[in-house]
């Protein structure tokens, strides 16, 4: 058999099956209009599809087509292959596809339309797709379906879309077992349902993060050929109560205040960020409260290690084993309890509180704010920006966009660790008496004064591109 890719007349490709997207039987008309193969006599042909990496972490479909006169051992080989390509086990054949018409720049249902849907079509994987109406939808729809009959999840949008998609599956796992989400203890019962994303909103960071690149063709390859990537996830709670999880960032302060501006000016599309960012460093709010967490022991890592997670990374192969332990043991060791001896109890007040589970590298920032953050190694960075001057912070920030150590600064610190709480002196000094109802009168008296720096006034927590309004969490 000779080959040929689209424009080439000959050359060597070699493909390991598990790129393979597709194998086709070709119409020889269509490939032989010009050149020396016209004069073959009844010749007989099939492409196929594979994945091609370009530059800078991207995928792309390429295809080579292959010839030959005997339609025989054309037919063999288009069945060996199509039988190579049913081994491939961890491919998805059946998914459930939700699309957030209104996410980044509204996109999301062209995206999938035009660059997504041929190739699913393609890798011969059936779909069935939601367009979403309104927010929490996708969520909603996941408690109703039998989601069991799918291989995988797939949602169009950005990070916003993700999380809703992942509360809306993890949810649904718990209620399926009978596990009580409000329970802070409760081991909960792990997803084995993968979620595929496709990049369609504003920033994009899960995507980024674990992709390398915000590109609806990269991601649909990753999906058709059945890759995966297991995600740190954590559970936000208060008074036995469940707020959250988060994936990515769960930031307060200047994170909570750029997502709470940017909410009201979603009709600036992607930029609103930009807008909001600039606004709330002018403001240079800062917030006090106390911080307590337990630094993590059982992963090797530290955030200030120069070398970066990856699908595969030793560090998370290493410290999954322990996590999984220490659920078995939940609460039977004294001092991972809250107020154990080896908690750390910080009281400060602060520019910012950055909890990454992740690097959260995004096109904004394409190391991250924790570059050494691991996607699933059991620990969260936690990333504490102390009070300082607005051109401090200034170098704090620009150092998200460039290659210097943003951990070097006396204002900032880092720490790996398992679990956090966090309480504004807001809420503390309303929990302790009357003296505080004038503060809190100042407190909104400064929210609506964004110019002023006074320290009274709560932030609000960005919890994956999500708003969440609670001045007091626990986080694990
Ligand atoms: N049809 C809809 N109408 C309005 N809101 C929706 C709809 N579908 C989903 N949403 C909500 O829109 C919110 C934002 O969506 P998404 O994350 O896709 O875009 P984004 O905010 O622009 O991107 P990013 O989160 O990456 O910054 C999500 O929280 C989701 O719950
Ligand atoms: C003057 C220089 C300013 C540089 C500012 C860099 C900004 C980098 C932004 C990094 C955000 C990464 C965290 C991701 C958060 C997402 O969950 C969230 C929703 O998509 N996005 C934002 C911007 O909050
Ligand atoms: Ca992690």
């Amino acid at each position: 058999m000779t080959g040929g890719g689209a424009g080439r007349v000959m050359g060597n490709c070699f493909v390991p099956a598990s790129e393979i997207i597709a194998v086709e039987e070709t119409e020889i008309e269509k490939q032989c209009s010009s050149g020396k193969w016209q004069k073959m006599a009844k010749p007989h042909a099939f492409t196929v599809y594979y994945v091609k990496r370009a530059q800078k972490h991207r995928w792309q479909c390429n295809e080579v087509t292959f010839w030959c006169v005997d339609e025989q051992l054309c037919n063999q080989w288009i069945q060996a292959l199509k039988e190579l390509l049913e081994l491939q086990k961890s491919r998805p054949k059946q998914l459930l596809v939700y699309i957030n018409p209104y996410g980044g720049k509204q996109q999301g249902k062209r995206i999938y339309e035009q660059k997504v849907a041929p190739l699913f079509s393609l890798a011969s994987i059936s779909t069935d797709v939601v367009i979403t109406e309104h927010a929490n939808h996708a969520k909603d729809n996941l408690f109703e379906v039998n989601i069991y009959k799918y291989d995988g999840i797939v949602c169009v949008g950005g990070d916003g879309m993700f999380s809703e998609v992942m509360h809306g599956l993890i949810g649904r796992i718990q209620k399926d077992s009978g596990i009580d989400q409000n329970n802070p203890k409760a081991p909960l019962v792990q997803c084995n349902i993968r979620i595929g994303i496709i990049p369609a909103g504003s920033t994009d960071c899960v995507c980024y993060a674990t992709v390398g690149v915000t590109d609806p063709v990269t991601s649909a390859l990753h999906i058709i050929v059945g890759d995966s990537q297991p995600l740190d996830v954590s559970s936000i709670h208060h008074n036995n109560t469940f707020l959250k999880y988060s994936v990515s960032l769960l930031g307060y302060g200047f994170y909570g205040d750029i997502l709470k501006d940017s909410e009201k000016k979603r009709w600036m599309g992607t930029i609103r960020y930009d807008f909001s960012g600039f606004k709330t460093f002018l403001s240079h709010h800062y917030y006090e409260g106390t911080v307590s967490f337990l630094p993590a022991k059982h992963t090797l890592g530290s955030p200030r290690d120069k070398k970066r997670c990856r699908t595969g990374c030793y560090i998370c192969r290493q410290s999954k084993q322990q996590p999984e332990e220490q659920q078995k043991n939940y609460g039977l060791e004294h001092n991972e309890d809250e107020g154990g001896d080896d908690w750390k109890v910080i009281k400060g007040k602060f520019l910012a509180i950055n909890a990454v589970n992740m690097s959260c590298a995004c096109p904004r920032s394409p190391k991250g704010l924790s570059p050494a953050a691991h996607l699933a190694d059991g620990s969260i960075d936690l990333i504490l920006v102390r009070k300082c001057s607005r051109f401090n912070f200034l170098r704090y920030l620009v150092r998200h966009t460039n290659q210097d150590d943003q951990f070097d600064f006396t204002f900032v610190e880092v720490y790996r660790i398992k679990k956090f709480q966090f309480t504004s002196k807001h809420l503390e000094d309303s929990d302790s008496g009357v003296k505080d109802v004038g503060k809190k009168r100042f407190g909104q008296f400064c929210r609506d004064h964004p110019a002023c720096c006074c320290n009274l006034s709560n932030s609000i927590w960005n919890c994956d591109g999500e708003t969440l309004d609670s001045s007091a969490i626990e986080v694990r």
